[in-house]
């Protein structure tokens, strides 16, 4: 018997015969279109009324959290991280400028301390803070069109705005998504034209200090800097390195961009996804993005109730740096110590864990340029090997045995080692996360 449908036409057909076979496909095909469409409708009904799927992200200041959740939207929600491109791009400028701004300011105490010794570079400067001067008025409007009117976004030091001097006085922002919106169209009427005319200037004096911006980087100042042991790796290093796409009057964030934009997180905040992926399409997943750094983490506990998963970054190159909020300690015994508090946590023990061991990238650097992680980790045996696998080795297994001896009941420990500036190599990730999630949760739901 044959398979095809519709089947084919008998041989010797009548014209009536055929008239009353076409009839009769159409209305199968009628019935079973409208089937589809019933099927379809009872689906959507059921994704509205499924349960919301909610994800905690924790880890100290600058461990990746507010990156990874970027990665999510850029996955499952392309469509809403696409359409945010705009808002993301005076973030970017603000990176760049005051990295811009910071240099001048670092070159110009080294330069008037060491008098005229430094011959070319001390000329060079002087040039260069005469050209880029504009830059300042770009930083001040950057900075008044983020924290005017009820400001979403804020420096915890400053209630003014003002010239930054140091790399880690950063762009903060506080309470959800409210200043992407803030940003593109104004909270009032009268700061729609003044916030947009703002940008559109600032735009333009960026693309006029393009040039001047490209020569200062490449320039034998910056380079006396680093001989000198200033230490520029910092994260806007690579919009400086992208100057001239960056500050061009055309310019529109790419992903990448967009993943390695800085901005401080204050407080929690609340991010509603609506999922775009074909499996889960129209589902609603909440994430809350917490701010890291200490004096953020007494509010963290009020969200720590009813969550599905909690994500964890530990961030790997950070084991030879210190917390900006407390010198005297190492950021890597920080993020362990604080992962201790977490695995313990009664309201999380239901929760599905996930540890991301990130910066994979910045680790592998560090180590290749020689840095030795035995000199900063003592547990880490002088002859161990001072490679990016070894280390991360080790890593995994002291945070699972945290894990193990920690947790109020046995639960299983998720590990990925990451790079969360690169979407390529997340996408495996991202879909393993998805996937753990999925299953628990429907193991959740069945023991209920
Ligand atoms: N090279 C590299 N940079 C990363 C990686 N993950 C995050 N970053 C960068 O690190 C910086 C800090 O990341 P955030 O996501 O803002 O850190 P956070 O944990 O949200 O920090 P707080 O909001 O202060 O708690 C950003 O500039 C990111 O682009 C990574 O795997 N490699
Ligand atoms: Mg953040």
């Amino acid at each position: 018997m044959s398979s095809l449908w519709p089947p084919l036409p008998p041989k010797n057909e009548s014209e009536e015969d055929k008239a009353a076979r076409l009839a009769a496909e159409k209305e199968a095909k009628r019935i079973s279109d409208e089937i589809d469409r019933a099927l379809e409708q009872e689906k959507q009904e059921l994704r509205k009324h499924r349960p919301q799927t909610k994800i905690l992200l924790l880890g100290q200041a600058e461990s990746g959290k507010s990156t990874m959740i970027k990665n999510f939207q850029l996955y499952f929600c392309p469509s809403s991280f696409h359409a945010e491109r705009e808002a993301w791009r005076a973030v970017i400028h603000l990176n760049l400028v005051r990295f811009v701004n910071y240099l001048l300011y670092v070159l110009s105490n080294t330069a008037s301390g060491s008098g005229g010794k430094r011959g070319d570079p001390n000329r060079d400067y002087r040039m260069f803070q005469m050209r880029l001067a504009p830059l300042k008025q770009v930083e001040l409007s950057l900075t008044r069109c983020f924290s005017s009117e009820n400001s979403p976004v804020t420096s915890p030091t400053d209630d003014k705005p003002t010239l930054h001097t140091s790399p880690a006085q950063e762009v903060t922002v506080r309470g959800g998504m409210g200043w992407k919106s803030f940003i593109r169209r104004g909270r009032s009427q009268s700061r729609v034209q003044s916030n947009s005319s703002e940008l559109e200037s600032t735009r333009r004096i960026l693309d006029a200090c393009k040039n001047d911006i490209v020569a200062l980087w490449k320039s034998p100042a910056i380079r006396a800097l680093e001989q000198e042991g200033v230490d520029l790796h910092h994260h806007s290093r690579y919009f400086l390195e992208n100057a001239e796409r960056v500050a061009d009057i055309n310019y529109t964030p790419t992903p990448d961009d967009i993943l390695r934009a800085r901005l401080r997180t204050v407080g929690v905040e609340e991010y509603r996804m609506t999922m775009e992926t074909a499996a889960e399409k129209g589902a609603e997943w909440v994430f809350y993005d917490v701010g890291g750094q200490r004096s953020q983490r007494a509010s963290w506990a009020s969200y720590f109730e009813d969550v599905n998963a909690m994500i964890f970054l530990c961030p790997m190159s950070s084991f030879n740096q210190r917390l900006s909020e407390d010198r005297s300690v190492n950021r890597l015994y920080d993020s362990m110590e604080l992962w201790q508090t977490v695995c313990r946590s009664k309201l999380l023990s239901k929760a599905t864990f996930i540890l991301l061991l990130n910066k994979a990238d910045l680790l592998r650097s560090k180590l290749r340029a020689g840095i030795k992680f035995s000199d900063y980790v003592i547990d880490y045996g002088r002859d161990e090997p001072n490679t990016t696998e070894a280390v991360a080795n080790y890593l995994r297994k002291e945070m699972m045995d945290i894990h193990r001896v920690c947790s109020p009941r046995k639960r299983q420990l998720h590990v990925h080692m990451t790079c969360a500036i690169d979407p390529t190599l997340m996408a495996a990730v991202l879909n393993s996360i998805r996937d753990v999630i999925l299953v628990d949760i429907l193991h959740q739901t069945t023991l209920l």
